[in-house]
C-alpha cells in the first residue's frame, strides 16, 4: 500500500485521459446495448471484484429488466502493474448451472482474467457466457477472450480511476487517468 502523499503525486503527475461525464455517458451507452441483447434472458449478472465495483454500482440501476446478482474475485495484479498468475479470491459457484452468465469488469487487459472467468463458468454448466468491459486496453497483442459489449478503448498505458487502481490507490476516482510516462 502505498501513503496518502505517494497517491496525490501519482495523480498529479497523471494525465487524464477520459472524463467523468464520458465515463457516465460510456455507462448509459453501454445499458442501452446490454438491454437490448439480453434483456429477455433474466441472466445472472456476475461482477469480478474488486475493480468492477465501481462500474457495476453505475451500470445495474440503468439495467431496467429482472435479473440475479452475485459477485466473484480474481486478482492478477495485487498492487503491482504487472499482471502475474491468476489467484481465485472467490470463484464462480453452481448457481451459475443453467444461466445466461454476464459478467462485468473495469478493464479487459492482456484477458487472462477474463478468459480464465469464461473457462470456469462455462465448466460449472451456463447456459451462455457474455462479458461486459468498461475499458478495453489496445495493447497490440491477441487476447484469448473478445469482450462482448465494450465501453471505451485506452491506450497501451497503465491506467486508474473508476474503480482501478494504482498500487492500491484511486480506484475511488471518477474520471480515468494514465501514469506518468518514465
Ligand atoms: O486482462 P488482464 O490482464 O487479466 O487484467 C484485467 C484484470 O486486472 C484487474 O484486476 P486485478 O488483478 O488488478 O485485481 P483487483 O481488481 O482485485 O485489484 C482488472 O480488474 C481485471 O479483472
Ligand atoms: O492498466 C491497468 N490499470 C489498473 N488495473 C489494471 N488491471 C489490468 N490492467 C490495469
Amino acid at each position: 500500500m502505498i501513503s496518502a502523499q505517494e497517491a496525490l503525486d501519482i495523480l498529479d503527475g497523471a494525465e487524464q485521459i477520459c472524463t467523468a461525464e464520458e465515463v457516465t455517458a460510456t455507462v448509459k451507452r453501454m445499458a442501452g446495448e446490454i438491454g437490448a441483447s439480453l434483456g429477455e434472458s433474466h441472466p445472472l449478472v456476475l461482477s469480478v471484484m474488486g475493480g468492477a465495483v465501481v462500474f457495476s454500482g453505475q451500470l445495474l440501476p440503468l439495467l431496467n429488466f429482472p435479473l440475479d446478482f452475485d459477485y466473484i474475485h480474481a486478482s492478477r495484479y495485487g498492487n503491482e502493474t504487472q499482471g502475474n498468475t491468476l489467484q481465485w479470491k472467490v470463484m464462480p459457484k453452481e448457481n451459475v448451472a443453467g444461466r445466461v452468465v454476464l459478467v462485468l469488469d473495469d478493464i479487459l487487459d492482456e484477458g487472462h482474467t477474463l478468459a480464465a472467468i469464461r473457462d470456469k463458468v462455462l465448466e460449472l454448466g451456463a447456459r451462455s457466457f457474455h462479458c461486459a468491459v468498461f475499458s478495453d486496453k489496445v495493447t497490440g497483442r491477441p487476447k484469448p477472450i473478445q469482450a462482448d459489449f465494450i465501453g471505451i478503448s485506452l491506450p497501451n498505458r497503465y491506467v486508474f480511476g473508476f474503480g482501478m487502481d494504482v498500487r492500491g490507490a484511486w480506484r475511488n476516482l471518477p474520471a480515468i487517468y494514465a501514469v506518468k510516462e518514465s
